[in-house]
């Protein structure tokens, strides 16, 4: 099956520049919270993803596959692969515009199987925004920044009032995630 057609980012989708506060090109992005399933160091079988803010508007993050990340024997469940492109794409939005977003829609395609022990290299790009919706793609590169496309997605974030997160969430939100002491106020 061949990638919807539809032109990316859509119609009216305009440019954005990064927050003047966010983080530069080279920085390491600390665990937004510490129980999240991508990137927190206090969620046993999670992704425990890593990310770095790239050129441009990009972020660059690293998935090792390990054997609890399995759908087929030595193989990555594509589920797990759509987590950690979840993941790196809410990265870019978050980090780079520094606004509270979550993910709307999420669009992968699965073009090479990732077995157990490869890392996958993700570069996820802010494409632009249109109002509230934040549009951003991302593509993902086998054992190398540089190695085959094994995945390539694309997301819509919206952007939301932190009481969505207290609200429909632990109410105790802001409270764990700054008591985790690496998200950025
Ligand atoms: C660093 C952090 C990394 C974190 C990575 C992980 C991120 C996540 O996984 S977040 C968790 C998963 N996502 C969710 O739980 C979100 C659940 N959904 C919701 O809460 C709501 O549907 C929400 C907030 C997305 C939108 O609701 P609401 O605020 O009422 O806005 P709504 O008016 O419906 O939509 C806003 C715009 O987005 C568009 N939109 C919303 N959803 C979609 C969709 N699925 N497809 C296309 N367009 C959509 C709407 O059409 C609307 O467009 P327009 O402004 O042109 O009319």
């Amino acid at each position: 099956m061949k990638n919807s057609g539809e032109a990316w980012p859509p119609e009216g989708t305009e440019p954005v520049a990064a927050h003047p506060d966010a983080p530069g090109p080279g920085t390491k992005l600390g665990v937004h919270f510490s129980e999240c399933f991508g990137c927190g160091d206090e969620q046993d079988g999670g992704l425990h993803m890593e990310s770095t803010v790239g050129d441009g508007l990009t972020v660059k993050s690293q998935f090792t596959v390990t054997e609890a990340h399995q759908g087929a024997p030595g193989l990555a469940h594509g589920g797990l692969l759509a987590c950690a492109f979840d993941e790196a794409l809410g990265s870019v939005a978050g980090n780079l515009l520094r606004l509270p977003a979550v993910t709307g829609r999420l669009e992968t395609d699965f073009r090479r199987p990732v077995p157990v022990g490869s890392t996958l290299f993700i570069t996820a790009t802010l494409d632009g925004m249109d109002g509230r919706k934040i549009y951003v793609s991302a593509e993902g590169r086998l054992d190398a920044e540089d190695g085959p496309v094994a995945v390539r997605a694309r997301a819509l974030f919206v952007t939301v009032e932190f009481d969505h997160f207290t609200t429909h969430g632990d109410p105790n939100a802001w409270k764990k995630m700054r008591d985790s002491n690496r998200v950025n106020p």
